[in-house]
């Protein structure tokens, strides 16, 4: 049977699980993807693009708000990808997506209230990144390598399409 619940002993209240609907988008000029990284994020690791929907919002409302808050940039189409519940910290549902910018608009204006970083990577640099053993191991030089979130991540999975097939972008935002 579908959907849990609890019914309070006292009163006969019931109660369903909270979810928070959360999209995560990978912004793409073309030939390159916006990564980018939280301070607590493990040192050298982007990812892409992530923020709780607000009320009223739809999800393309929310991709197109997030990306401009955090980033700066007006996404121009949108595909989307997959989904995952996501536990940390609470219940989510992560809703992954694939964006593009407007052409010839990829100035990142960073929110530093947001995120400690964000850049544009080739193709071939993201696609290094995701074959790399041990990706979170410090090297010699004292630099961690550039990473990518782990493999039952949905950012690494939406990271890893992006890499693997041309992503059609069909629905304007
Ligand atoms: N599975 C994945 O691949 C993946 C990747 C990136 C982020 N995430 C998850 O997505 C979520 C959002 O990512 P983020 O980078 O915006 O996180 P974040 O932790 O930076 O949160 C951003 C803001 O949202 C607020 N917030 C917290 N819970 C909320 C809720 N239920 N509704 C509305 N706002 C809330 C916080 O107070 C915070 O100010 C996090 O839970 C994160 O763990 C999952």
């Amino acid at each position: 049977m579908a959907g849990s619940k609890r019914v309070c002993s006292s009163n006969q209240i019931i109660y369903y699980p909270q979810m928070a609907p959360v999209v995560i988008t990978l912004v793409s000029d073309g030939t390159r993807c916006l990564l980018a990284r939280q301070s607590f994020f493990p040192k050298g690791m982007y990812s892409a693009l992530a923020g709780f929907c607000d009320i009223g919002e739809s999800l393309e409302e929310t991709v197109r708000r997030e990306v401009a808050e955090e980033v700066g940039l007006e996404v121009e189409r949108l595909h989307y990808s997959a989904s995952q519940h996501w536990p940390f910290p609470n219940s989510s549902l992560m809703i992954a997506c694939h964006a593009t910018v407007k052409p010839g608009q990829t100035e990142i204006r960073l929110n530093l209230r947001e995120l400690e970083a964000a850049a544009w990577f080739r193709h071939d640099e993201v696609a290094i990144a995701l074959r790399r053993n041990n990706p979170y191991t410090q090297q010699q030089n004292g630099a961690f390598p550039f990473c990518l979130p782990p493999k039952f991540a949905i950012a690494h999975q939406l990271i890893k399409e992006w890499v693997e097939k041309p992503i059609r972008f069909t629905l304007p935002v």
